[in-house]
């Protein structure tokens, strides 16, 4: 990936755009937030949330227009990761209450840019950005949100907001799991064959447009009513799980290079078998332990259990040919760099499966709830936005 200096594919897009620099004598904001955790009802509407402030000289402030939603979302209102978040939070960041709360979901962004620390080099005031959050820090269901600027990208100039926002968590996932861990780039997917488990979701929309972007074979398994709208996405070859055992309607295809794991569970006792044997071939899972053992053990008990587990299971596949990895989501200006690049090109579209206003978070989230994702979730936050 390139780590070069970062330049704006424009910077007149943003000329135009009026905003209010009122923020500078303001210390509240309005914002979705919990003071616990629990269920839909926790989620609580405020006016007063506490305006975040700039710390550390790369911080950039970014209106937010548009804020997407994950399954994460669902898991971080309920507690998930509290243990291992609340080691990684700044406690700088941290309100006066001395915890967490009252905590701001959400992990995507589209916005533009308010304020920048005196150490940002290469973006200004009024840019418009797309980013993915770090789930320990404050989120985007709110006015503002305070972002390292390694962490941000100039905005496809082909998508509005609302569309930008339903990209970058999956986006930074997927390619951290396919990239960094999977090892595959533009210039060696052409021969490759990838599954895809769990292809109609957030991560499965963008991962199967990437992919054959890239010159990929790309099977994807899915429900039998997401089958049409995964082959619009490009998929080659569609497997429904639900009309009978999956693993058997896979074991009869070509063996694969690399399987993307989204669904997990029971998918690790068979999928490892659909890998071509001692050719490099990789399963990397994205549902993995790591999370709820630091939740039940404490970090640092959870941490060695996640280590022996993750040791045990790769050195057992090793031992069979095929390497066995857990992907994460991972920040990441750069890539999204790049994949701001595909899109305005016309390669990747956002999946946007249904957008709410502000007002109705508490809907977004019971929506997100049902599961049966076809695409993504998305919340017009500010009307300055499209
Ligand atoms: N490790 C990490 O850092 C990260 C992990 N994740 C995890 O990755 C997974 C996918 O995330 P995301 O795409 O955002 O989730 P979504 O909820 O957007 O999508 C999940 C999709 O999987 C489908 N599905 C459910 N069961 C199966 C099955 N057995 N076989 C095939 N498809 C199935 C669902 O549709 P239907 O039920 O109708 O079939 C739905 O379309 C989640 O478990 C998430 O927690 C995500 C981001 C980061």
């Amino acid at each position: 990936m390139k780590a070069c200096a970062r330049n704006p594919p424009s910077r007149l897009q943003n000329q135009s755009r009026r905003i209010s620099t009122s923020r500078r004598c303001r210390d509240v904001m309005p914002a979705w937030v919990i003071d616990k955790y629990g269920s839909n009802d926790v989620l609580r509407f405020t006016r007063n949330a506490s305006f975040p402030s700039i710390t550390y000289p790369n911080e950039v402030m970014v209106k937010v227009f548009a804020a997407g939603l994950n399954p994460l979302d669902v898991s971080m209102r309920g507690g998930y990761g509290a243990a291992t978040l609340s080691m990684k939070r700044d406690p700088l960041s941290i309100s006066r209450s001395g915890s967490e709360f009252p905590l701001i979901l959400g992990r995507d962004v589209s916005g533009v840019i308010m304020e920048c620390g005196l150490g940002v080099k290469y973006f200004q005031e009024r840019d418009e950005v797309w980013a993915a959050i770090p789930p320990w820090k404050q989120g985007s269901l709110a006015e503002f949100v305070v972002l390292s600027a390694n962490e941000i990208s100039w905005k496809p100039k082909s998508l509005s907001h609302t569309e930008a926002a339903a990209m970058p968590y999956v986006a930074a996932t997927a390619w951290s799991a396919l990239v960094n861990t999977g090892g595959l780039s533009k210039d060696n997917c052409g021969n490759k064959r990838i599954l895809i488990l769990g292809g109609s979701g957030g991560v499965g929309t963008f991962a199967i447009q990437l992919l054959k972007a890239w010159g990929a074979h790309v099977t994807v398994t899915c429900s039998q009513n997401a089958e049409q709208f995964v082959r619009g996405l490009g998929a080659d070859h569609v497997v429904d799980y639900t009309d009978g055992p999956v693993d058997v309607s896979l074991s009869g295809l070509e063996k694969f290079d690399l399987i993307l794991d989204n669904v997990g569970g029971d998918t690790e006792r068979w999928a490892l078998g659909l890998l071509k044997p001692w050719s490099g071939s990789k399963y990397v899972t994205l549902v993995t332990p790591f999370m709820q053992n630091t939740d039940r053990l404490g970090v640092a008990d959870g941490m060695m259990q996640t280590a022996a587990t993750v040791a045990s299971k790769a050195l057992k596949h090793l031992l069979r040919g095929v390497h066995y990895r857990w992907g994460f989501f991972a920040p990441s200006g750069p890539a999204l760099d790049e994949i701001r690049d595909m899109v305005d090109k016309g390669q990747i579209r956002p999946v946007v499966e249904e957008t709410f206003s502000f007002c109705q978070v508490p809907q977004a989230f019971q929506k997100l709830e049902k599961g049966h994702a076809r695409g993504k979730t998305v919340v017009r936050v500010s009307t300055g936005g499209t």
